[in-house]
This record gives C-alpha cells, structure tokens and sequence, in this order.
C-alpha cells in the first residue's frame, strides 16, 4: 500500500436533498465520429488531458478506429471504477469508454453483438488499449464466459472496497436514486434487520459485497494472472501507486505522476489534473452516507469476515476490512 501518510476521510455531512430533478444519462459515444471526437480520441478524460497528442492530420487519418477493449473494469460496484477509469484515461497510451456500456451483464445489449459493442467504444489510435467499465459484469454469472469468448487474453481489472463501506455505498445511491424520484425507501436498519431474526443476508447490497463468490467464477474463466486487484481504499488515500501497478499490469509504459492527482479539501477525495486542467469527479462519487447504527455495522462486519476470508485466499493477499 502506499507510503504518504492518508488524508482524512471524508465526513458524513447530511441526508441527499429530498426529491432532486432527474439528471440526463450520460449518452455512450456512437455512430460516425465527429469532427470534436477526432479531436479528442481518447474518451473519458481526453477533454481535460491537455497533454501533447498526435497532430490533427494523423488523428484525421485512417488509423483513427473503435477497437474492442483490451482492458475491463469488471467491478465492484461502488468500488471505485468511475476514479480508476478516469484517472487510468490521463494515461496518453489509453482510450476509455466514458459510459458504462453493460453489454456482457444485460441480454438485449449482447443480443445486439460484437459489431455493436465496438461502436460504443471511443476512437483510438494502434498504440493505445481501449478500456471500458462496467461493474454490473463482476456479479453477472454469466459475464466471465462471455467476457472470455471475446478474448481470453484481455486484462480485467477489479477494484475493491471494505465490503460493508461498499454496501453502504450502495445503499445511499438508491436512496438517491428513489428520492430524486420522490419515492421512499427505509433506513438501512430496517431493511437488514427483521425483528430478532438476524441479519437479512439476501438484500442485494449484501450479496454484492460477497466478493469471493463472484471472483470464484472469474477464476474459473481466467488465469489469476489476467486479473488485477486494486485496492479501492488505497485508491482513495493515495492513488498514484495504485495506478502505477495497473500500468505495469496493462504494459503501459510508465506515464502518470504525480501533477496528474491533487487532493480537494472541499471535495475530501483527490481529483485530476491534466496540465492546466483540473476536475474532481461529479457529486455522485464521494457522497456523505446517512449514519448507520454501529451495532448494525459490527453485525455486518462478523457476517462478512468469513467471505472475506475467502476472498483473501483467492486473490493472494489481504485488506484491513473493518
Ligand atoms: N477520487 C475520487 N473521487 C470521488 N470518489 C472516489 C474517488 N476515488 C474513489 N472514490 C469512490 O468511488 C465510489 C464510487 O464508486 P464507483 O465509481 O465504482 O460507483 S459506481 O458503481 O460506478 O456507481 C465513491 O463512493 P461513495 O463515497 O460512497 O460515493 C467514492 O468513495
């Protein structure tokens, strides 16, 4: 893990503001490129890049096309992929999809093929790997296949978080999602704990806190050595040695440093730069989460060590969970 000493984490502050406006989707890149996308190849992040690229007439030329991705951020939800997407995309040899393009976890979606797949991918060059991000594939039993079916060599990437931080996470974004749309939805408390029964294990933000059940069927599709584990913990506290191992496991060459990450006192969490440029991620990543009852935090913390137990074995090395 890294060596800086941490900066502190940030505070939980309030309740999300009850019934906010539905925001817009944010759209996948499709179709012919426009003369704005030449301009930018490179997806997530190329807009704020600022770096030295290759001149206009090599981005206009033919070898500007939509490749498959070399490179997937499989999961977890809430771990943190959106940060590590976003700062992977700095990199100038990467090309990132800037939406989740959910295309191996969702039927209708694989339905429509390869063909289509690539098309939601950004323009890149020969010399630089596409990478794109969906967590939903983690937890779809049948992704890993599928995943494997398109190309066995591609490198996954799969960014973990303390798994009751993570449900906790994943909890408020509903509750988000149902306030924006006037709908309720009860405290966590009275969801997970019905009456002197004990834990209900079968909320879905308990489920996908079960990492080693989902990685199991990864490995069972993929070589260990095809799939790369980052700390969504170390993410957040430090992000560079993270992301210098992951350009290791992707065989890119050395190229983020430390100009590329600014800590925001305001946002709590550290943001981009990219020569003059500099933007956090949006206000949906690194919400306050409403308090929870510490004793329901230490029940999940005793429910989940076993799993993580597990999971630690699988993956060759351990995190300080709860
Ligand atoms: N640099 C930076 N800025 C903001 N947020 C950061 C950052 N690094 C990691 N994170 C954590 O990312 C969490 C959201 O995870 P995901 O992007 O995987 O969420 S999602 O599954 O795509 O909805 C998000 O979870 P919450 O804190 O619960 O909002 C953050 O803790």
């Amino acid at each position: 893990m890294g060596t800086l000493s941490p900066p502190p984490p940030p505070q939980v502050r309030d309740l999300p503001a009850p019934c906010l406006a539905p925001r817009p989707l944010l759209t996948p890149h499709v179709g012919a490129p426009s003369p704005g996308e030449r301009r930018q190849a490179g997806g997530a992040g190329a807009g704020a890049r600022g770096r030295a690229g290759p001149g206009p007439a090599a981005l206009w030329g033919s070898s500007l096309q939509r490749r498959l991705p070399q490179g997937i951020i499989i999961g977890v939800r809430k771990g943190g992929t959106r940060a590590l997407l976003e700062m992977l995309a700095l990199h100038p040899q990467v090309a990132a999809a800037r939406a989740e393009v959910h295309f191996f976890n969702r039927e209708e979606n694989y339905r429509r093929g390869l063909g289509w797949y690539r098309q939601q991918m950004p323009l890149s060059h020969p010399g630089q790997l596409t990478v794109e991000k969906t967590p939903g594939y983690f937890s779809s039993p049948r992704a890993p296949e599928r995943v494997r079916a398109m190309d066995p060599a591609v490198r996954l990437l799969l960014i973990v978080r303390d798994p009751v931080e993570r449900l906790v996470s994943d909890y408020t974004q509903i509750l988000h999602n149902r306030r924006a749309r006037c709908k309720p939805y009860p405290p966590l408390e009275r969801l997970l704990l019905r009456g002197d029964r004990g834990l209900d294990t079968r909320y879905k933000a308990i489920q996908r806190s079960l990492y080693a059940l989902q990685l199991a069927r990864w490995l069972a599709a993929f070589p260990s050595a095809h799939i790369h584990v980052v700390d969504g913990g170390g993410l957040i506290r430090e992000p560079l040695p993270e992301l210098r191992r992951v350009e290791q496991f992707l065989g890119l060459a050395p190229s983020l440093g430390p100009n590329n990450f600014y800590f925001n006192q305001t946002k709590g969490f550290y943001c981009l730069r990219a020569g003059a440029r500099q933007r956090c991620l949006d206000e949906s990543k690194g919400r306050p989460h409403p308090p929870i009852a510490e004793q329901l935090l230490e029940q999940l913390c005793t429910y989940f060590s076993a799993h993580n137990e597990h999971f630690f074995s699988l993956v060759g090395r351990t995190f300080n969970w709860c």
